[in-house]
């Protein structure tokens, strides 16, 4: 949640971490869009994430799913399963949990929140399941895959380091909550676009970096600090 709240600060969103059905009635009303991430799951948090998704889908605000470790156990996987039922617009996850919703079942050799797959592997299963569901789903990897079931788009900026900070998976797909806040009507570019610019951060900031920890610090320095010709210069992304 520290990581996920100071990215989302960073990039100029306003985010406010939200779990308890006492607040949400009030809280989700007031947002612009919807970030629901499963990463610590327990089954007195379900009542409430399933309310918020509502509650979203009634104001007709976006919302958008992290299926963290969605192959690892079975409640995971059937919360995970629950929610796509209520149509969330975007959903993001590394090659192994877009491939375990496909799939329906949980996976003996589940890594947890790391994923055993190349991103690349699960591009028909994301467009498996945009097409089912009707979302937006995005695949993250060395090359970020992005579906609407139909066109297929690869996103090429970031560093591999990202994948040995905790919760850079989360945070990429809050900012892509926050961009489809901005552009509700688009929300295919919309995530593209957040996951060229966080790519580009890492990049940027990878450049001083000695470490993880250091490229922790410089990711958020270099979202905050990144400009419109900074990443017209630098983003890749490519029909795929
Ligand atoms: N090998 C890689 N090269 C460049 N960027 C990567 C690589 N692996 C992951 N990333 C980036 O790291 C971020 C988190 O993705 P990922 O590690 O796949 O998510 P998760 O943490 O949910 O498993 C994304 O912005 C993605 O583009
Ligand atoms: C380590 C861990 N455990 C539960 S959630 C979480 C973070 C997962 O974040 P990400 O998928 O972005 O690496
Ligand atoms: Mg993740």
């Amino acid at each position: 949640m520290d990581l996920v709240a100071n990215v989302l600060l960073a990039g100029g969103a306003s985010p406010a971490m939200i779990h308890s059905v006492a607040e949400i009635p009030d809280f989700t009303p007031k947002t612009h869009a919807l970030y629901v991430n499963v990463g610590t799951l327990t089954p007195d948090w379900l009542p409430a994430i399933k309310m918020a998704a509502q509650v979203a889908n009634d104001r007709n605000k976006p919302w958008v799913l992290d299926p963290v470790a969605a192959g690892a156990s079975g409640f995971r996987l059937a919360a995970c399963l629950e929610l796509l039922k209520l149509r969330p617009t975007v959903v993001r996850g590394n090659g192994s949990e877009i491939m375990a919703l496909v799939k329906g079942s949980a996976d003996d050799n589940s890594k947890g929140a790391d994923s055993t797959h190349e991103s690349t592997d699960a591009v028909a299963a994301a467009k498996s399941l945009a097409q089912t569901t009707g979302c937006i789903v995005a695949v993250s990897g060395a090359v970020d895959i992005v579906t609407d079931g139909q066109r297929v788009v690869g996103a090429r900026n970031g560093v591999a380091m990202l994948q040995k900070i905790t919760a850079t998976g989360c945070s990429v797909t809050a900012l892509i909550a926050a961009f489809v806040a901005v552009g509700p009507s688009r929300p295919f570019e919309a995530t593209v676009t957040a996951l060229s610019v966080f790519g580009v951060a890492a990049e940027m900031g990878m450049a001083t970096a000695r470490g993880p920890a250091s490229l922790r610090t410089n990711l958020i320095d270099a979202l905050y600090g990144l400009d419109r010709a900074s990443v017209l210069r630098h983003v890749d992304i490519r029909n795929m």
